[in-house]
């Protein structure tokens, strides 16, 4: 392999990393005049492009119109028998990829002005790292490493070539039974997505329920609607041995239950990939999970060098380490203290129905805390569609401003967008009520949770005098 070409002058941003958060950054940072260098060892696009984002959500398209042809008799529309064709199906997510990667590649950086070089970048020294072992120096770094699939130990996993999103996506075609470990937003989205296509799915989440950060009623919704698409859920029994070998095999669970696969997909959780990186050389430091511990500007324990993205440990969406990228970005080459505000991040598990939330949880809320829950069996144009599973959940504090929400239903995570602004926005729900809102839509439950509260407002004892004040008022004049 050919040593890379690299600058030979010190450049004003090393960017290590080339997913959403490095592309952003490196781009953001070459509109501003800085000399950059974005430097990535893999595939330019990261995980969201190859393995995470983009592969799931054109696997779950596939899913969800094998599921709408089988479903569409209740319409009266009838379509016979629905074929499934695996190896067309993974074709069509390899064609997402590749019909979006021209928008990720080292070109389309280059035109943005920042120069590209792919390799292995390992630090040296507070201002110094090495790329395929050439030097380059640099006034400051921005560390976008992402993380990588976890593995747990357990005996005997090796032995049958576990599946991790990173290698799924290679498979020539759908398998012929498959057992999915972790019930969080990878395992659900993807047990799914292999159920509708006609896989045999065995779900085996450790924790007592599915997406155990969402709302247990989020996830009590989830687990009926995977049942209905013929996975066989499993949860509050750990995995403790696999048997079996590269064509097959057996999971074992704590409460004595098996469950059969020709291919095993773990999907339990993600690291962060530090490791290797000479991080100590750079006197940049990491906590106990590896992540590259950071202030609320996004700079490290070394002034010089910044970290964006997955790395940090904030949350792992593509929406975070693309702000973490501007935001880090401009911070370094501009000498700003721009800071990153974590408590409005939305999140969206793109089942069907879709789970959707943001800000304060939406069970078990503080004393001083309204929830106002709406189901979308009131609201028309689920009941036209057909698609009543779901609820709004808002959570209102003492001035009814809106702390949190949970959206489950068909298209949750466009509904949430209203609700992010709210939360990030401080907005009340009069706020909300005072704006029109179209009809018939799946926001409709939002809009009158919100209403619900403006209600409750109004009939309250400071309101109801205010009302028999003004009432008298009138008559006397
Ligand atoms: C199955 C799945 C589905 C997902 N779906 C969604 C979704 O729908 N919505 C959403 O918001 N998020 C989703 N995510 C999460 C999202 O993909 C990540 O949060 C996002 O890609 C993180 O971007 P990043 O830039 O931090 O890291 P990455 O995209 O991982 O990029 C890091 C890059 O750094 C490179 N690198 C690492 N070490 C070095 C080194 N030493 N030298 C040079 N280069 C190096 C890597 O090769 C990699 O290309 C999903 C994740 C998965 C796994
Ligand atoms: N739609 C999206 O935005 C999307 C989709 C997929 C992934 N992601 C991001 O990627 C991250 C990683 O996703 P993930 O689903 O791999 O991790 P996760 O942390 O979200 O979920 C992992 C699940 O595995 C369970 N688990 C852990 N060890 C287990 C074991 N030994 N046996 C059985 N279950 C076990 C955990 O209880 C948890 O529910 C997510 O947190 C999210 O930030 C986002």
């Amino acid at each position: 392999m050919s040593a890379p070409a690299l600058p030979r002058h010190r450049v004003d941003l090393l960017v290590v990393g080339a997913g959403t958060a490095g592309l952003v950054g490196a781009q953001v940072a070459a509109a501003t005049g800085a000399r950059v260098l974005l430097v990535e060892r893999a595939r330019f696009g990261g995980d969201c492009l190859w393995t995470g984002c983009v592969p799931s959500k054109a696997l779950l398209a596939a899913a969800h119109a094998a599921a709408d042809a089988r479903a569409a008799s209740r319409y009266g529309v009838h379509v016979g028998d629905v074929r499934v064709d695996g190896p067309a199906v993974l074709a069509a997510v390899r064609q997402a990829i590749t019909t979006i990667e021209p928008v990720d590649s080292p070109e389309a950086v280059r035109a943005s002005g920042a120069g590209t070089a792919t390799g292995d970048v390992r630090f040296t020294g507070r201002d110094r790292a090495e790329v395929d072992g050439v030097p380059v120096r640099f006034r400051q770094a921005l560390v976008c490493t992402g993380s990588a699939p976890d593995l747990p130990e357990l005996p005997g996993l090796a032995d049958v070539d576990p599946l991790t999103t990173d290698s799924l996506w290679d498979l020539p075609d759908l398998p012929a039974r498959l057992a999915v470990l972790g019930g969080g937003t990878s395992g659900c989205e993807l047990a799914q997505a292999f159920a509708r296509l006609g896989v045999p799915v065995t779900l085996v989440e450790a924790a007592d329920r599915l997406l155990p950060g969402e709302d247990p009623a989020a996830s009590a919704v989830v687990a009926d609607a995977l049942r209905r698409d013929g996975v066989d859920v499993r949860t509050g029994g750990a995995p403790v041995r696999v048997t079996g070998g590269p064509q097959g095999g057996t999971l074992h669970l704590s409460d004595g239950g098996t469950a059969g696969f020709t291919r095993l997909l773990v999907a339990v959780g993600r690291t962060p990939r530090t490791a290797g990186l000479g991080l100590d050389a750079a006197d940049v430091a990491v906590d106990g999970r590896g992540c590259v511990v950071v202030d609320d500007a996004l700079r490290t324990t070394n002034p010089r060098i910044w970290a964006a993205g997955d790395v940090t440990g904030h949350p792992a969406y593509t929406h975070v380490a693309g702000v973490h990228g501007n935001t880090a970005a401009l911070n370094a080459v501009l000498g700003l203290r721009r800071r990153i505000d974590l408590s409005a991040v939305p999140r969206v598990t793109f089942t069907r129905p879709e789970v959707a939330a943001v800000g304060e949880p939406t069970a078990d809320p503080g004393p001083d805390r309204q929830v106002h829950t709406q189901g979308l069996d009131h609201a028309d144009r689920a009941i036209a569609e057909q698609a009543t599973e779901g609820f709004t959940r808002l959570v209102v504090d003492g001035r009814h401003r809106v702390r949190g929400a949970t959206v489950v239903g068909p298209r949750a995570g466009e509904a949430l967008a209203e609700l992010t602004l709210a939360v990030s926005r401080g907005l009340t729900t009069a706020h909300l009520t005072g704006a029109v809102h179209p009809y018939p839509t799946y926001a409709d439950p939002q809009w009158n949770a919100a209403i619900a509260d403006v209600r409750a407002r109004l009939t309250g004892r400071s309101a109801m005098l205010a009302v028999t004040a003004l009432r008298w008022v009138r008559r006397v004049r």
